[in-house]
């Protein structure tokens, strides 16, 4: 089905997947980009990441569905068969991530594209939807010592035939290698001093690990090592080396290992369903709040566009809520530019060579005013200009009888000896019951917590327009990315719901407001050619036009609208 905003889960995960970071801008791409070295060793923290995925996949049971990527590795980090300071280091690298609609699971699958891709390697797809285990799960980590029977049959048991295994095993071990003090028969070395030997010659992802191996120039230490431990070596000569030529080049090496990873990012429990692949969507919405501030309202919007240039501009248009030109009657529209833009990547969008702006709008909304729904007109600054509108439905803005207000709130980094966060909303009227139904998954136990706190009637803040102001706390450990819907219940019965709000946000600077300006020119929203044009996997985009030719895709749909 068409894209439409909003759209949980897709949004969440998009977002993370093409930008990077959370909402409030804290990045994982950034602790692995661009390949990064791990501080203090010669891997790189893509390797930790890596081999951290597998050991949470590889305790899959292909008979009766059990185990796969659900984030178990988080409860097992203990066990002699996760060894190794890359574990810890992943796990909190991990840990700060996970939140209302990105999974552990999901996290760790997106962190492997990130990995994949920064090291030069390809762009595996992405579906998100895991869901995660709460407790460590059963053992089943291949051991170096295990003989070539053990680990056929081990890889069997996860779903992977002989080939597929030394696919598996050959995109793994392309980054990183062996560390002592982790792996004392295997690595030399002497103190606590870290001494990681390499798989290749190569921190990058690529096929040397192939060609070393078949040139005989192969220092992998799980090869030409003590050969009680040499598990690469009977892995990779397990079918005659075969499998191992047919991967020797670039080409076929980059197209095996998408195929392999796939499948092991998708080997999850049974009864767990996938989303479609997340594409890059070409405008993207996000942070939207409308709010009460001083004597009136404001609204607060971010459109991400994916630009030429950065000589692109974008304007935001509304239509009013209540009055003679409600719903863009007469067709009176509002319009506003945006107070700034800051550009936003992750290792996927800049291995698919897109350049993304996110476009800040903040502008003020008189009460007797407000606002149902808006668009943008986006300029490219070339010539051409486009519309985002939602597919043609407009971006609409549900409801203003509950309305977080973020600058009467505080995230527990400014609550001094409280443990919580403290949330005002503004409703209107004098609801039976207003709550906040928060939920925190990046917590310090790594379990997720929903737990729903009152927000009650506070007279010592003056009424506004219309609207009282109801305050609370949410007192439990929700971690970084707590997330909250605040609900107000009419004495009818009837909800209504601010949804999405992020704790995150509290606090964070926003682009001052623009200057308004309406217009009766043009039509209200507009055609969106482009935005369907572009729907489109990334798989077909790559087969279709190959790697160089993305860029100039976009550039094509947007000059002939
Ligand atoms: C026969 C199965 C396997 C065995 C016995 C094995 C064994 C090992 C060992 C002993 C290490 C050293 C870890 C350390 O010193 O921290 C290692 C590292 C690594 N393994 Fe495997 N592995 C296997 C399969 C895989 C697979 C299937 C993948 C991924 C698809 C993978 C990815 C990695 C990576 C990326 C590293 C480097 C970690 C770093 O540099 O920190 N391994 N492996």
């Amino acid at each position: 089905a068409d894209y439409k905003w909003p759209s949980q889960p897709y949004d969440a995960l998009e977002e993370l997947l093409y930008e990077g970071a959370r909402p409030d801008g804290s990045s994982l791409a950034d602790l692995v980009r661009p390949c990064k070295l791990r501080g203090g060793t010669n891997t790189t923290v893509a390797a930790e990441w890596l081999r951290l995925v597998y050991h949470d996949t590889s305790t899959h049971n292909v008979s009766d569905g059990t185990g796969g990527l659900d984030g178990s590795i988080f409860f097992e980090i203990g066990r002699s068969e996760n060894v190794g300071a890359g574990m810890n280091n992943t796990i909190s690298d991990f840990s700060q991530y996970p939140n209302k609609y990105v999974t552990r699971a999901d996290i760790i699958a997106i962190a492997t594209i990130f990995a994949t891709t920064t090291c030069g390697g390809p762009i595996v797809p992405f579906r998100g939807g895991r869901i995660d285990a709460n407790a460590a799960g059963p053992l089943g980590v291949p051991d170096p010592s295990d003989s070539l029977e053990s680990l056929t049959n081990n890889f069997a048991k996860q779903g992977y035939n002989v080939s597929e295994m030394i696919q598996l095993v050959a995109c793994g071990h392309t980054l990183g290698g062996v560390r002592f003090p982790d792996f004392p028969t295997i690595v030399e070395g002497s103190g606590q001093s870290t001494v990681v030997q390499l798989f290749d010659e190569t921190q990058q992802f690529d096929h040397a690990i192939i060609s070393q191996y078949l040139d005989g120039t192969t220092r992998d230490p799980l090869v030409v090592g003590n050969q009680t431990m040499a598990s690469d070596l009977r892995v990779f000569s397990s079918d005659n080396n075969v499998t191992m030529q047919s991967m020797n080049s670039a080409e076929s090496f980059s197209k095996t290992c998408v195929t392999i990873f796939d499948k092991m990012l998708t080997t999850i429990p049974s009864g767990v369903t996938l989303t479609d692949e997340i594409t890059l969507l070409p405008f993207k919405v996000s942070s939207t709040q409308l709010t009460v501030s001083g004597s009136q309202l404001q609204f607060q919007a971010n459109l991400r566009v994916v630009v030429p240039s950065n000589s692109t501009t974008v304007q935001m248009y509304w239509c009013d809520r209540y009055g003679s030109s409600a719903n863009c009657s007469g067709n009176l529209k509002r319009y506003a530019s945006s107070g700034g833009a800051i550009t936003v990547s992750s290792p996927v969008t800049t291995a698919m060579n897109v350049s993304l702006r996110r476009y800040q709008f903040v502008v003020p909304i008189n009460v007797d005013q407000g606002i149902s729904k808006f668009w943008f007109v986006v300029d490219y600054g070339n010539g051409t200009t486009t519309v985002a509108d939602n597919g043609g439905s407009e971006y609409v803005v549900d409801q203003d009888d509950v309305l977080f207000v973020p600058s009467m709130s505080r995230d527990k980094s400014v609550l001094t000896g409280s443990n919580g966060v403290s949330v005002t909303a503004a409703v209107k009227g004098t609801p039976s019951h207003v709550f906040i139904d928060c939920f925190g998954r990046a917590t310090n136990d790594f379990l997720p917590v929903n737990k729903t706190f009152d927000l009650t009637l506070n007279t010592s803040i003056p009424a506004v327009a219309g609207y009282n102001f109801y305050t609370g706390t949410a007192t439990d450990d929700f971690g970084a990315t707590m997330q909250f819907d605040i609900v107000a219940v009419g004495s009818d019965g009837k909800q209504s719901v601010d949804t999405y709000r992020q704790s995150g946000l509290i606090g964070m600077a926003i682009a001052p407001a623009s200057e308004v300006k309406s217009t009766t020119d043009g039509k209200v929203g507009g055609t969106s050619g482009a935005e369907s044009v572009m729907m489109m996997s990334l798989g077909s985009w790559y087969s279709r036009w190959g790697v160089a030719a993305v860029a100039g895709l976009w550039t094509l749909s947007y000059c002939c609208l």
